[in-house]
């Protein structure tokens, strides 16, 4: 019994997973596990299919092959096992809410009714929630008048009202400043500290400060390990050294590392 003691725990368990859109792949064989406790950082190009691998992992797209499984688990409908911050959040930005509405939202399960009353316990989680990410001064602020960086703690702030087990953003900060990118990343790293976390981005900066683990994805899983940036690496996702300053990616990144 021992040895199953030393196994370590799988938040995320993918196999050989292929996705099509129509008769087009957005990703192909991909293998890939992350474990529980984990942080990985998911980068590649546009179009390279990381947003469908976070969509696949939720059961949001069909698998045309292969399995996911979720602490040990196929994933049926989200038990507060998953967090997701999407890329696109759906919200229209004008529609007259306020923050703490739009966190409170993240409390709804499956199959209430539109005359559904949240708990006292709801809203206290909410304030929580708010207060967690920073944001508990704007609870009553209409979400028209957030800055983009205020939008995406509170889209972190709904993700957590499962209570997820794992978080899964999808390029939380791409339309932040520099401070607010600072401040969300300090925030995933302590939110690290009790949950997996999944993280989509550009931002190759945030590799090698953040994440403990990196895949690279360009279709196909083209690197999975150490959050070394080869110079190699990184022109084959991303093209032309030009490219690489487009994305502002410091030289002390680009760290030989050997590829298999
Ligand atoms: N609903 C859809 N219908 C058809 N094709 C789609 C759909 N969603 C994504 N695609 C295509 O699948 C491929 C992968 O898209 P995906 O959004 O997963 O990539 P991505 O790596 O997240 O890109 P980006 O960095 O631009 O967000 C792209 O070619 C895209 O055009």
């Amino acid at each position: 019994m021992s040895g199953l003691n030393s196994v370590t725990k799988k938040a995320v368990q993918i196999e050989n997973l292929s996705v099509y859109y129509g008769q087009t792949p957005a990703i192909a064989g991909v293998c890939l596990d992350v474990d529980d406790g984990g942080y990985l950082g998911i980068i590649g190009p546009n179009g390279g299919g990381k947003s469908t691998l976070l969509k696949a992992i939720l059961g949001l797209v069909p698998k045309a092959s292969g399995t996911i499984q979720i602490y040990g688990q196929a994933f049926r409908g989200n038990k507060g096992l998953v967090g997701y911050v999407p890329q696109f959040s759906g919200l229209n930005r004008s529609f007259p809410i306020t923050t703490r509405e739009v966190v409170l939202m993240g409390k709804l399960k499956p199959g209430l009714t539109p005359l559904h009353k949240f708990t006292g316990a709801d809203q206290e989680g909410t304030e929580e929630l708010l207060e967690r990410v920073g944001i508990y001064h704007l609870a009553s602020r209409q979400i028209a008048a957030l800055s983009g960086g205020e939008f995406q703690k509170m889209l972190i702030a709904r993700a957590l009202a499962v209570n997820p087990r794992c978080l899964l953003l999808d390029e939380p900060t791409a339309s932040v400043d520099a401070s607010s990118r600072d401040q969300i990343y300090d925030l995933l790293a302590e939110l690290n500290t009790q949950m997996t976390i999944i993280l989509v981005t550009h931002d190759l900066r945030a590799i090698s400060s953040q994440v403990r683990t990196l895949a690279c994805l360009n279709g196909h899983l083209v690197y999975h390990g150490e959050p070394e940036l080869s110079e190699r690496l990184v022109n084959s996702l991303y093209g032309s050294p030009v490219d690489l300053i487009a994305h502002g990616v410091p030289r002390r990144l680009m760290k030989e590392h050997k590829e298999g």
